[in-house]
């Protein structure tokens, strides 16, 4: 794959060029303006690109509108592009169409979307949830709830010790009292990438359904949701150069027309008397009241931003930075990296600095303008299972560099010398 002109990419995104320091609680101090920002933290959101502010300043200076409601034209603009918007997402995770997307908040409410409009209606006793271990809490703690309303029973999928999923536990665990298998695409803590089309054969031969949590994967790589024969799949607009307030929850037509909504009002209704109610067409069923308009709007601009440099090429680049990274933080043997090994991993790393805790690290990195996250990342078990509180990552994107990744090195040796 053609390298990406990471420079030329990177005028998109003016706030790459912020020089950050300071401390900002200090009055006066304000945001710093010395330290050029080295912003390394995409995994929990990324930047947006001039293209895509453009359509939503367009939206909003030229034909914001509430949608499927008016016939004046201003309505009719916004519907028309709202609803095209649909169309263009499913083209680009490989969807059939718009009735098979439907518009979110974020990653979190597609998956609770499925938890309660399929998981309470649906799970009983007896029944069984299988996640893996790597969850994010968007599924891990969604899954567990409905577990106990529902009487269901949730089983977790063993992590190995190098960081892989064990798909000999998970073959042990998926029976025939399976009725949903949840998985994370590629791990936010490890950067494993879990073997989706096995986990979804593995789920289907047991006649039960997979789910898909590709928020770290759909804005990373290629994915085609049909070839991976996911029933379900998640996915969120801001870590993948869109507005942050959209998400998109994929489900197969037929699940979706099956799965009553859980979230009434407007929107979603066809006819309503005093006694009863009907409901709109999919993808519109689920999407209750006023939709998320602009956001999906600039949703599929984001997908033309990202399909013009290439999936393909986005992956490659962002893999070759996590994969130096940890070849440069692993040059010490007081840094513990968590997960595969470097060559075989998403674009992130989480890892720990002997005697330094993820926030004292975090700390020290930003006075080097170096943004990166410290913490659980939303998965406490797997951080108990890795034996620690907390973690510092780096997650890499279409526009960082090697250079920035030197910085991290040199920031993280700064940290070691300053607790020496
Ligand atoms: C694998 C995975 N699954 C679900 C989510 C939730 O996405 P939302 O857009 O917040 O709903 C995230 C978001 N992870 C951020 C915030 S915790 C991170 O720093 O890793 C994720 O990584």
């Amino acid at each position: 794959t053609e390298p990406l002109d990471v420079e030329r990419l990177r005028e998109d995104f003016p706030i790459l060029g912020r020089k950050v320091g300071g401390d900002v609680s200090v009055p006066g101090e304000g945001p710093g303006d010395d330290t050029p920002l080295v912003y390394l933290d995409n995994a929990a959101t990324s930047h947006t690109p001039e293209q895509v502010v453009d359509v939503i300043a367009d939206y909003y200076r030229s034909y914001n509108s509430n949608v499927h409601r008016g016939i004046h034209s201003l309505s009719q603009e916004a519907s028309v592009a709202y609803e095209e918007a649909h169309d263009r997402v499913a083209e680009f995770i490989g969807a059939d169409g718009r009735e098979e997307v439907v518009f979110t908040k974020n990653t979190t409410e597609a998956m609770n979307t499925v938890a309660y409009a399929w998981g309470l209606a649906e799970l009983g006793p007896g029944d069984e949830v299988v996640l893996t271990q790597m969850e994010h809490h968007a599924s891990l703690v969604t899954w567990q709830q409905i577990g106990k309303k529902t009487g269901a029973d949730v089983k977790y999928v063993r992590v190995t010790d190098d960081g892989y999923l064990d798909m000999d536990h998970a073959r042990e665990l998926v029976g025939d009292d399976t009725r949903m298998v949840s998985a994370v695409h590629v791990s936010n803590t490890l950067g494993t990438v879990n073997p989706i089309a096995d986990l979804a054969d593995l789920a289907h031969d047991h006649g039960a359904y997979v789910f898909v949590d590709g928020a770290q994967s759909v804005p990373n790589r290629p994915v085609d949701v049909t070839d991976l024969d996911a029933d379900f799949f998640a996915f969120s607009g801001h870590k993948m150069c869109g507005p942050t307030g959209v998400g998109v929850l994929y489900g197969k037509r037929h699940l979706l027309e099956e799965m009553q909504p859980y979230l009434y009002g407007g929107e979603m209704i066809r006819k309503v008397t005093f006694e009863d109610a009907t409901w709109e067409d999919l993808p519109w069923k689920f999407e209750a009241g006023t939709p998320v308009i602009c956001q999906g709007i600039a949703l599929a601009a984001a997908c033309d931003y990202l399909d013009d440099i290439g999936l393909e090429r986005i992956r490659a680049h962002e893999e070759g930075l996590a994969e130096y990274a940890y070849d440069r933080l692993t040059e010490h043997d007081d840094v513990t990296v968590y997960g595969p090994p470097g060559d075989d991993r998403g674009g992130l790393v989480a890892f720990n600095l002997d005697g330094v805790h993820a926030h004292d690290l975090s700390s020290i990195l930003n006075d080097h303008g170096v943004a990166i996250r410290a913490g659980d990342h939303c998965t406490q078990p797997l951080h108990q299972e890795m034996g620690v509180a907390a973690s510092a990552r780096a997650s890499f994107y279409l526009y960082n560099t090697e250079a920035e990744v030197d910085a991290l090195v040199e920031a993280v040796d700064s940290a070691r010398q300053l607790f020496a």
